[in-house]
């Protein structure tokens, strides 16, 4: 089995237009995939913009016509698309949510963000998306023809526990879509990627929207992407763009020979379980 593949992390813009968003990103995963790409990432709400009182208006079920377009073109274009993350209603719930679908079209995992965003910074950054939002519940890893690959959002890249399990189930790649913002951007960003890399020596990418000065959430962008010993093998600024990584998943064990941390793990003094596995 190759373990080589070439992802593509897209940087856009997001507009208030859902239907606008929609094309751009469908349009940004064929130009990709054209030009040779396995997989694709967008960023994190790519079709609404991030602001709390804007997710219940914007939200689809699963299934719905976002949903449907995202399928259609990873079909058409046989790619692996981990596409970015979308508000998703579920009763009277709302939940930040990241749909994987394969290059068949079918959906092979979905991620509800398991811990939301929560921040109040004194005379600055203000944001809870607690406000509109219900947390998922469940880690999620997927099976590709590369290898597995573990995906959540944004704010999940902070607890370490959330990498930890995604590796445990096998993940040789954390997927991130994600939207920093002005302040925990430039103090956070890269070292978050890098700690999760080098803690679970894994891949780890972060999607972002470009920045926008325009919105009322500011966007940090630098989409990212790391490699198991730490090094930033591919980053943008602040502009729209896209990262194309060749990438390669048998350095993760590579790396796990040479540093084998996994065997140093004291699981007679302490554990890390899952208790709650469904949404
Ligand atoms: O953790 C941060 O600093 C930013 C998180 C965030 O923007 C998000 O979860 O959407």
């Amino acid at each position: 089995m190759s373990q080589k593949f070439k992802l593509a992390v897209i940087q856009m813009k997001i507009s208030e237009s859902k239907v606008d968003s929609v094309h751009k990103a469908i349009e940004n995963v064929a130009y990709m995939a054209d030009k040779g790409a396995n997989m694709v990432v967008l960023p994190e709400m790519f079709n609404c913009p991030y602001e709390t009182y804007r997710f219940p208006a914007y939200a689809e079920a699963e299934g719905g016509d976002t949903y449907q377009r995202l399928s259609k073109i990873a079909k058409e274009k046989k790619v692996y698309l981990v596409a970015g993350s979308v508000p998703e209603v579920e009763a009277d719930r709302i939940y930040n949510t990241t749909y994987i679908f394969g290059p068949s079209g079918d959906l092979i995992g979905k991620h509800r963000k398991m811990h939301l965003f929560e921040i109040d910074i004194v005379n600055g950054q203000y944001f809870r998306e607690a406000e509109t939002l219900t947390a998922g519940k469940s880690v999620t890893v997927v099976d590709t023809e590369f290898g597995k690959i573990g995906v959540a959002i944004c704010f999940d890249v902070r607890f370490p526990e959330l990498a930890r399990l995604m590796a445990q189930q096998g993940a040789e790649m954390l997927i991130y879509p994600a939207a920093f913002n002005m302040t925990t951007g430039p103090a956070h960003w890269e070292l978050l990627f890098r700690s999760r890399a080098i803690d679970q020596q894994v891949f780890t990418v972060g999607c972002a929207p470009a920045r926008d000065y325009e919105s009322n959430y500011i966007s940090y962008g630098n989409s990212i992407i790391v490699n198991p010993w730490g090094e930033v093998i591919g980053r943008l600024n602040d502009e729209e763009g896209y990262l194309f990584g060749e990438i390669d998943l048998s350095e993760v064990s590579q790396i796990r020979a040479q540093l084998p941390l996994n065997q140093s793990i004291r699981d007679d003094v302490y554990e890390l379980k899952t208790i709650l596995k469904e949404d």
